[in-house]
């Protein structure tokens, strides 16, 4: 097996309108890593992310997740070890219960009731949410219907989690909850977002997509603390490492 859990190689993906919203990405993160995938709005990220569980598949170059190219033969294996968690945790709640909600997969996956109890306890207990258990998901605020969401994902029990913008709509106590949570995870993490004070908490990788290509990859603080990639890429220095507006100091 390549110790590279997931490559991508000269990714493209132009959308049916003619918006190319991928051109040309090509990189490697190994088992375990934590990377941020951050750029301006309309950069690209969300289109990237679709690709690495295969809600795309490659219109040009590859995707490989651990030993699988990804195509529409391997994409069931590839989201069984590729967990994807939405912007929108609605896009993925839609049982009447959390339990049931986040039982779905495993059923799906044909297991038998106890294991799927017992996943099912597992993910409620990690992200904090056993109590949620009977009620409906659509009565949930925000961060319990993210941190439910995010139980679905655990019950499947995937390698690699990917998320797109799990920090947004949260009020700060949620999001420090939730970025706890997330920094209690072994798994293999690619993050997209804008939340770069975040993005010093969990990720050690940060890559830089701008216009659908890869305007930097290197290490989170080397990138931070590079203004002029970041004036080119549209973005600014995370809140933590820009100047206090009162008394000037870093
Ligand atoms: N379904 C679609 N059809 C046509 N164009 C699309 C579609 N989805 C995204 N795009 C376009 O593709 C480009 C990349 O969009 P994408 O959502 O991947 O960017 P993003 O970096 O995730 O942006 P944001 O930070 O705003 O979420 C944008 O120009 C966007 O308008």
């Amino acid at each position: 097996m390549s110790h590279h859990i997931v490559e991508v190689h000269e990714l493209e993906h132009t959308y049916p309108d003619g918006t190319a919203a991928v051109r040309g990405i090509s990189f490697r993160i190994h088992h375990g890593e934590a990377v941020a995938v951050v750029g301006a709005n309309g950069a690209g990220k969300s289109t990237l992310l679709l690709h690495l569980n295969g809600y795309l598949t490659p219109q040009s170059g590859t995707v490989r997740i651990g030993d699988f190219p990804l195509t529409k033969e391997t994409v069931k294996d590839i989201r069984r070890a590729v967990g994807m968690i939405f912007q929108d945790p609605d896009d993925q709640l839609f049982m009447p219960s959390v339990y049931e909600d986040v039982a779905f997969g495993p059923l799906n996956l044909g297991l038998p009731p106890e294991e799927v109890e017992q996943r099912v306890q597992q993910a409620l207990q990690r992200t904090g949410v056993e109590h949620l258990r009977e009620r409906p998901p659509y009565k949930l605020s925000g961060g319990e219907k993210r941190a439910v969401a995010i139980a679905t994902v655990l019950a499947m029990s995937p390698d690699i989690l990917v998320m797109d913008e799990p920090t947004s709509n949260l009020d700060p106590l949620s999001r420090r909850t939730l970025i706890e949570l997330l920094a209690g995870f072994h798994h293999t993490k690619i993050i997209a977002t804008h939340d770069l004070d975040m993005v010093i908490d969990l990720c050690e990788r940060t890559i830089v997509i701008h216009e659908g290509t890869i305007m930097a990859d290197g290490p989170t603080t080397d990138i931070f603390n590079d203004d002029l990639l970041l004036k080119k890429s549209h973005l600014e220095r995370p809140l933590r490492m820009q100047a206090c507006p009162f008394c000037s100091r870093r």
